[in-house]
């Protein structure tokens, strides 16, 4: 028999910004989940993302809230409008104009918080649905949104190294519908999201990857927030959710039902407000 430990895997306590769902609907279809004909419940939308809030408080994490817009029915997904590393904050440029106005007020949330390093982008990239931080690199998509020409902004802008993944699956037109940083190096991913050179990085760079189903990724299972041991993921995902316990992870399901109508879960609804890393200087 095949004996092998499950690590022990550890919390650390996390900063996360959301925007709650006031103007959600859906209106127009910009991803394949998109059904303009079809009702959404607006307050079930709302209890949902109350609820999603609320486990984050309860594991001890803080979640910072962003006003919603009107006219802005995809605010909800608040990964989407910028970046955070080091504390720095890379804006985001949408690639549809019925989002565009998000970036603004995501660039004046973070400038009227404090922030100094504010960087307005030149090129088009939906911030955290298009870009993941594991502890060595920054994984960015391409394909559907995110321009590749962001990809070496994204470089250039906070130092770090970025591994471009070519996105195929127009289901999984965002990294973060197809790839999910659980803790420090270890990521978890659908590989028939992403082009037969981008698996084979993906081999490469994360040997002891989970690796996730269509039938996980149609649930939404990878749109998950790990915060080094708890997983919350969308409730639907339950293969993914046992795959993850094997693996010392505790997966917790939430319902997103309402807001998998407009394309977005768990991730999409969360940026992640990266404090500090290893300082190294930028500018030095
Ligand atoms: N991080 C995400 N995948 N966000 C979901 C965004 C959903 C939104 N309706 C769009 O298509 O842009």
């Amino acid at each position: 028999m095949r004996t092998h430990a499950v690590p022990e895997r550890t919390a650390t306590p996390r900063r996360y910004l959301m925007c709650p769902p006031t103007y959600f609907e859906v209106t127009y279809s910009i991803n394949p989940w998109m059904d303009p004909t079809k009702p959404v419940d607006r307050e079930l939308a709302l209890a949902q993302w109350e609820d999603l809030r609320d486990r984050y408080l309860s594991l001890g994490h803080t979640v910072e809230v962003l006003d919603p817009v009107p006219g802005l029915p995809d605010m909800v997904f608040a990964a989407n409008g910028a970046t955070v590393v080091d504390g720095r904050v890379l804006g985001a440029r949408f690639a549809n104009p019925q989002r565009r106005d998000e970036a603004t007020a995501h660039l004046e949330w973070f400038r009227a918080q404090g922030y100094r390093d504010v960087h307005e982008p030149e090129h088009v990239n939906e911030g955290e649905g298009d870009f993941a931080v594991t502890s060595s690199w920054l994984l960015a998509g391409k394909g559907f949104r995110s321009s590749p020409f962001a990809h070496a902004e994204l470089q250039e802008f906070f130092g770090r190294p970025v591994i471009s993944l070519e996105l195929v699956d127009p289901r999984y037109y965002h990294l973060d519908t197809a790839l999910a940083v659980l803790d420090g190096d270890e990521v978890v991913y659908n590989p028939s999201a992403f082009s037969a050179g981008s698996r084979a990085v993906l081999r490469r760079l994360f040997p002891n990857a989970v690796l996730a189903t269509d039938e996980d990724a149609t649930a939404f299972g990878l749109n998950a927030v790990c915060d080094g041991r708890h997983v919350l993921l969308p409730q639907g995902a339950q293969a993914l959710a046992a795959r993850l316990r094997a693996h010392g992870y505790e997966p917790i399901g939430v319902d997103t039902s309402e807001l998998i109508k407009a394309g977005g879960s768990v991730k999409c609804c969360t940026q992640e407000l990266r404090e500090r890393g290893e300082e190294i200087a930028v500018a030095a």
